[in-house]
């Protein structure tokens, strides 16, 4: 596997997913892509499957990914795309995804997320809704197909993490915010932070074959805002006076939002780098949490961090099982 050096690709800000593997030929590699209804998951499904691949959209309501499959049914040499229930925030939904599985997995884009819920939200299970969407429920599924991933020979896993990730480590004695007070932007920073350590953590995967890249696909305006109010729209200047949507330079399109994604899922330039992070299709440096513009924390890419991670959500995942 690739320890080395730090990975600077031909690609930059303004690429798009389709053009980080042009040539590529992903005949016969199947995918999984969750959260791919919309925003950049749908853009990722797009690019993956136009290179040829067997792409199922895993996500909550699979009657919304209608248009999408005939859209991608008229494109010639696009690969067969299929639409299939998942929602990760319900580990039976999870599992029922896993079981129903069948042969090799080659790619899984962990890429559905929500953030900024306003109130501590719990799932049934009494989960943290942020970690529970953006994390435990992505390890749950990969933890699951992990024989399938392993079958496949050389699989990938992408990690969508955010920026984000640098405004909260984990917190091993309080994760659902049980004695903290509820902050959303920590629980959605914490969930991120997660991500990036799943990927660092399933380097004991690297055995199999398998390996894990976590990214932050930059600004994008999706349905992922929804639950920000006006006011901290303004803040993030995405919002003028009038209530008018008014990207920054710096946001990209969907298309160039899922380039990262789709680089780390298909590039033969990534091929046995695992543990890493990316942003604007490029590996980023190691920075302060509170460092300006880009770059990863340290806490997200602490070794002992991500072992004990590992171990905090099998464990809890397993708790679950067992209970049912
Ligand atoms: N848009 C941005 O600026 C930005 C920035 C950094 C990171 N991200 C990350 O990119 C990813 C994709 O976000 P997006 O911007 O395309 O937003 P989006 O809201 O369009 O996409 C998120 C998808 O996840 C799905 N989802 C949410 N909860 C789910 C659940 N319980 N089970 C299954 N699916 C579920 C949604 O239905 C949706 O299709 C997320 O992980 C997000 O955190 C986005």
């Amino acid at each position: 596997m690739n320890t080395g050096s730090r990975l600077i690709t031909p690609y930059d800000f303004d690429a798009t997913a389709t053009e980080v593997i042009d040539g590529v030929d992903l005949a016969g590699r199947r995918v999984v892509v969750t959260g791919g209804a919309s925003g950049i998951g749908a853009e990722t499904v797009r690019a993956l499957a136009v290179a040829g691949a067997e792409v199922t959209v895993a996500t909550r309501r699979p009657e919304l990914v209608e248009p999408l499959v005939r859209e991608l049914a008229d494109v010639p040499g696009a690969g067969l795309v299929r639409a299939q229930a998942l929602d990760l925030a319900d580990l039976s939904s999870v599992d029922a995804f896993a079981r129903a599985w069948r042969g090799p997995l080659d790619i899984l884009v962990a890429n559905a997320g929500i953030m900024a819920l306003p109130e501590r939200t719990l799932t049934d299970a009494g989960w943290e809704m942020q970690l529970a969407t953006n994390f435990l429920g992505h390890f749950a599924l990969a933890d699951a197909l992990h024989a399938s991933l392993r079958e496949a020979g050389s699989a990938r896993v992408v990690v969508v993490s955010s920026g984000a990730h640098r405004w909260a480590s984990f917190d091993f004695d309080d994760p659902h915010f049980e004695r903290r007070p509820y902050d959303p932007w920590a629980a959605y920073g914490q969930s991120k932070t997660a991500d990036v350590l799943f990927a660092v953590g399933a380097r004991r995967w690297a055995v199999d074959g398998i390996t894990a890249n976590a990214l932050n696909p930059g600004f994008i305006l999706t349905n992922l805002q929804r639950h920000l109010d006006d006011d901290t729209m303004r803040a993030f200047g995405v919002m003028d006076e009038d209530g008018n949507l008014t990207p920054l330079p710096h946001y990209k399109t969907p298309a160039q939002g899922a380039a990262t994604s789709v680089l780390l899922a298909a590039s033969p330039l990534l091929d046995a780098v695992t543990g890493r992070y990316f942003e604007d299709n490029q590996e980023v440096q190691a920075v302060r949490a509170d460092a300006e513009g880009g770059g990863v924390a340290a806490h997200a890419l602490d070794p002992a961090a991500a072992d004990r991670l590992w171990e905090y959500a099998q464990d809890t995942v397993r708790a679950w099982s067992k209970a049912q």
